[in-house]
């Protein structure tokens, strides 16, 4: 309770821009009722109406109102940065509330804002900022997920009427795991649209799916998908469309658009990069995820930490137990994940920074592969570097932390499926490699002869730094030392890659599918080594702008422990490239028990300074309402009360 807004230099820091906004969130949250209490008997439907009166709750407050009505508008500055800041804590205060937040304004806010022209916005959009309906995002269908360019879904023009003719012609093409299925009154549905008999590809179309007393619109059906492994208050169902006419101006149009008389036109000529175009348009919505998974982190390490510097377990003989803290797996196990989750704040800022830059001056996404790749790849390293650290944290934190009331399991519950929806991991990777593959060939074919002297000398200096490294071990310690080794990682990786599938393609040039498909495990790899260094490099950049000495030295600790961690996970490539000697390697090892040790108390601070209200974190493990817990002194302002008379008792 006391912990509410906490303003130290290093909370401030990781608060980055909007901490005014992010500041009126966590007071709004830490006095509505709604959020202060958990309950784990609830039915069904009861977690749907709790989070149905939280989710109102949310966009009821005036500076959610505020921000949904910046939706609509174009060009406002930071908008993404303040949308996720925001995002976080609402999924931190609770995650269903959050991920349907996320489906109706992320989603199907994403659909109408990106997709559709300003009249569209403006009708379709603009009343949720009113309450006055919530919408949902229809994509996935039963016969395709990850393959959306595959859905089934017809949406036939006729011009007699003027309207679209909406239709699920077989089982396969019902919309599926529909989040806010039950609940909303509106659809973004894609679908496959066809205009004088000619197929234009899929397009999205806002169909009504019931009135606001909850009758469904004639033709459509909804089935409850009921329950799920986490994330209750999440109403995912299955919508079936027979027939369902609407308007000629519910297609968003942004894209492409029918004229009365049924002429398409689009301002993009080919149907794949049309389409193309709309998924880039939903990147912003996409980046959701990482923060939303950061949430979970950032109340796992909380608690896990806190209760590892509470709880006593074995000590030297005739002495104290020791706090399980000081067992080296315990933090060995804990302070990579928190490493990794600060690495992660500073590179999703990054990657919305750039995002907002790019809106703020009018450009379309499309063009900006970049920007797609990295979100995509941001998004499959976060969510699965969360499972990774709740699970962690779940054991960390022993039995206690298999208690629902500690709060542990329901994140691990609830943040699983993050590494599925919104494009599933591994599909998410192949984006990131896809835009490094077009760099790389882009690099040659601009200048072949200077592209491939520079990938010549690249690959020469990296098998002179090879048989270097192994030579001067004392350099493990050093951040370029790591930064470099990342890099090499990446570069070998996708030099390696390009090899492989030319030389597979040069075989058989109809088979592409077949050659991508027999690279897929080097794929994923060199996605994940790209983001890695990505991750670093941000988190380095980042401390560069923190001005505060003692918060300066914190960091950079957490960042050499970060990349300490990289190298280290992946030690056996560079044994097996020779990269690292033996020696080397058994002193990255060395390094990472060392950095992990030297941070395990500062970690109380980093928690606290992660600024979350009590009443979000709720786990009596964590011991939010425990006044003599030791952590409590990084975070109460009474502290230096509260230690005096602890030190009388
Ligand atoms: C709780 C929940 C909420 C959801 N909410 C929504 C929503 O509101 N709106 C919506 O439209 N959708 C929603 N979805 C759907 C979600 O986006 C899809 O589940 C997701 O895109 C994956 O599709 P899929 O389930 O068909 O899996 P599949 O695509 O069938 O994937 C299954 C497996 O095959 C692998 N695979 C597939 N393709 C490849 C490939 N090319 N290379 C390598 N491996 C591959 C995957 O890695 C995965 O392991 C939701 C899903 C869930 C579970």
């Amino acid at each position: 309770m006391a912990e509410l807004d906490s303003t130290s230099s290093l909370a401030r820091f990781l608060d980055g821009e909007f901490c005014e906004a992010k500041s009126e969130i966590r007071r709004e949250i830490s006095r509505c009722a709604l959020f202060q209490s958990n309950s784990y008997d609830l039915t069904l439907d009861q977690n749907r109406d709790l989070t149905a009166e939280r989710l109102s709750h949310v966009l009821g407050l005036p500076l959610i109102k505020k921000q949904l009505k910046d939706q609509v508008k174009e060009g406002q500055r930071g908008f993404l940065t303040k949308s996720l800041g925001i995002a976080e804590l609402v999924c931190a205060a609770d995650m269903a509330t959050g991920v349907k937040l996320g489906v109706v304004c992320g989603l199907y806010g994403g659909a109408i804002n990106n997709l559709g022209s300003g009249e569209q916005k403006t009708k379709w959009y603009l009343p949720v900022s009113e309450l006055e309906f919530t919408g949902m995002f229809a994509m996935t269908e039963r016969g395709h997920g990850s393959n959306v360019r595959g859905i089934l879904t017809e949406a036939r023009y006729e011009p007699s009427m003027q309207e679209f003719v909406i239709h699920t012609p077989c089982e396969d093409a019902q919309k599926m795991y529909i989040g806010n299925a039950m609940k909303g009154q509106y659809a973004a549905v894609f679908a496959q649209l066809s205009v004088n008999g000619e197929a234009q590809g899929p397009h999205c179309f806002v169909v009504p799916v019931r009135d606001p007393h909850g009758v469904l619109h004639p033709g459509v059906t909804v089935i409850d998908m009921k329950h799920k492994e986490g994330l209750h208050g999440v109403d995912n169902g299955i919508l079936i469309f027979d027939n369902v006419r609407i308007p000629r101006e519910n297609l968003l149009s942004k894209f492409g658009n029918v004229s009365a008389d049924g002429l398409y036109s689009s301002p993009i000529q080919s149907k794949s990069s049309r389409f193309n175009a709309m998924l880039a348009a939903l990147t912003p919505t996409r980046l959701g995820l990482t923060v939303q998974a950061m949430a979970a982190m950032k109340l796992g390490l909380i608690i896990a930490v806190r209760y590892s510097h509470s709880r006593r377990q074995f000590g030297p003989k005739d002495q104290d137990e020791v706090k399980i803290i000081e067992h080296q797996t315990q933090y060995l196990r804990l302070m990579p994940h928190l490493a990794a989750v600060l690495a992660l704040t500073f590179t999703t800022r990054y990657a919305a920074g750039l995002i907002d830059a790019a809106l703020y001056r009018g450009e379309d996404l499309q063009s900006s592969r970049f920007l797609q790749a990295l979100v995509a790849g941001l998004k499959a390293y976060s969510t699965w570097e969360n499972v990774a650290c709740l699970q962690e944290c779940r054991e960390c934190t022993g039995g206690m932390g298999f208690m629902m009331e500690n709060r542990i399991p329901a994140l691990k519950c609830d943040s699983d499926v993050f590494v599925t929806f919104e494009g599933d991991n591994v599909v998410m990777l192949q984006v990131v490699v896809r835009e490094l593959m077009t760099q790389y060939a882009k690099q040659l074919l601009s200048s072949p002869v200077s592209g491939l002297i520079r990938t010549w000398t690249s690959s020469a200096s990296d098998s002179l730094r090879t048989s270097f490294l192994g030579i001067t071990v004392d350099k493990v310690g050093d951040l370029r030392f790591l930064l470099k080794a990342l890099s090499y990682r990446e570069r070998v990786l996708q030099r390696s890659l390009v090899a492989r599938l030319h030389s597979k393609v040069e075989k058989n040039k109809d088979e592409f599918f077949g050659a991508w498909n027999s690279c897929l495990h080097h794929v994923t790899g060199l996605a994940l080594a790209h983001i890695h260094r990505v991750t670093l490099e941000q988190f380095a950049l980042a401390i560069e702008e923190c001005q505060v000495k003692d918060d300066h030295a914190l960091l950079s600790k957490f960042c050499l422990l970060h990349g300490t961690s990289l190298v280290y996970q992946e030690r056996a490539w560079y044994l097996e490239h020779k990269y690292l000697t033996p020696a080397t390697s058994r002193k990255i090892r060395t390094q990472l028990l060392d950095l992990c040790k030297s941070v395990k108390d500062e970690a109380l601070k980093v928690v606290s300074d992660f600024n979350i209200p009590a009443c979000c974190i709720q786990a009596p493990i964590a011991g939010v309402s425990n006044p003599r817990a030791e952590w409590a002194f990084y975070s109460q302002p009474e502290a230096p009360a509260v230690q005096k008379t602890l030190s009388k008792l």
